[in-house]
């Protein structure tokens, strides 16, 4: 466990620096936000007024790694929220799938293929990261309720889904996105203890893409590890990949939790990856890269 892994079971400080003087109504919503939902973030806020070029953001990460605990956000000159790893800018950046979002289709993501999703579904994204399959499932029309139990990552995904809200095209999309900090796990279990008649709560798809070791990204020929992009680097200094036991729980859980007889649980994984909680599948979907392992309910 690394220590930023470490610095996440508590309080969280997170060095926050802004760019202008007007972002202070930013600044503001940023800490009203961390209230609301009661993210365990304490940020210290700082003016920035040099440029931010490429060579400041390394210096101000190395900053980072001398003080070893303290995650560094920067407000940008266009408002984006984004958290400076290893001198990389890393955000959720929803804009750019744009063209995936408006034509996502079965035909087009596999991830659609897999999980079935309409327009009247309600899904569960369990382990929400950046938010970008949680954006490919809601572009169909339905609702998802992403779960991310690292505070850091539902901050930069709350920041981002209020940033986008202001943009007509993604409104309505960013209505049926609801972003809670949590585990997935304690979240399933006390769904479990609430009456599942509830209509409010039937679920008819659980997506999980848990975290994954490092260097099990192989590549299929050579063998050696595919490159992993920024943004999965990122992550990887967060959280940590699931234990046996919480891969267990993990699976078990979501799958309690589709109430729909035609409910189904999707997982992501590496193609080549082992099966989550070695646990075979009903069905498989994938290409080159990525496989979907459909566990279904009914
Ligand atoms: C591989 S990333 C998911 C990437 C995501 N599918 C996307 O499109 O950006 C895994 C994420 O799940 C979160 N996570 C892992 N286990 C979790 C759990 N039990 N409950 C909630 N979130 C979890 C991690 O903190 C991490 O952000």
């Amino acid at each position: 466990m690394n220590s930023l892994q470490q610095a996440s079971s508590a309080f969280m400080h997170c060095q926050l620096f802004y760019v202008r003087d007007s972002q202070q109504m930013q600044i503001a919503r940023l800490q009203a936000m961390i209230v609301a939902h009661k993210l365990p973030i304490v940020l210290h806020i700082e003016l920035f007024s040099d440029k931010l070029t490429q060579k400041r953001r390394q210096q101000l990460s190395q900053q980072l790694d001398q003080k070893a605990t303290q995650p560094i956000l920067l407000l940008d000159d266009k408002d984006t929220l984004s958290w400076l790893s290893d001198g990389l800018s890393v955000a959720p950046e929803w804009d750019k799938l744009q063209r995936r979002v408006v034509s996502a289709g079965r035909k087009s993501e596999l991830l659609l293929q897999a999980a079935k999703v309409t327009a009247d579904s309600k899904a569960i994204d369990a382990t929400a990261g950046f938010g970008h399959d949680s954006l490919i499932l809601a572009s169909t029309g339905a609702q998802v309720v992403m779960l991310e139990q690292q505070p850091l990552m539902a901050l930069l995904l709350l920041a981002e889904q209020q940033r986008m809200k202001a943009l007509p095209n993604w409104q309505k999309l960013m209505a049926r996105l609801q972003i809670i900090n949590t585990d997935a796990i304690s979240y399933f279990d006390s769904m479990s203890s609430h009456s599942l008649a509830d209509a409010d709560k039937s679920v008819d798809v659980v997506y999980l893409d848990p975290m994954f070791p490092e260097d099990s990204y192989q590549d299929q020929k050579t063998g050696k590890g595919a490159k992993v992009g920024k943004h999965m680097q990122a992550l990887h200094q967060l959280a940590r990949p699931p234990t046996a036991n919480e891969e267990r729980q993990l699976l078990q859980s979501a799958l309690s939790a589709v109430s729909q007889p035609s409910g189904r649980v999707i997982v992501k994984r590496p193609q080549l990856a082992p099966l989550l909680a070695n646990q075979a599948a009903s069905e498989c979907w994938h290409n080159e890269a990525v496989r979907f392992d459909g566990y279904f309910a009914g």
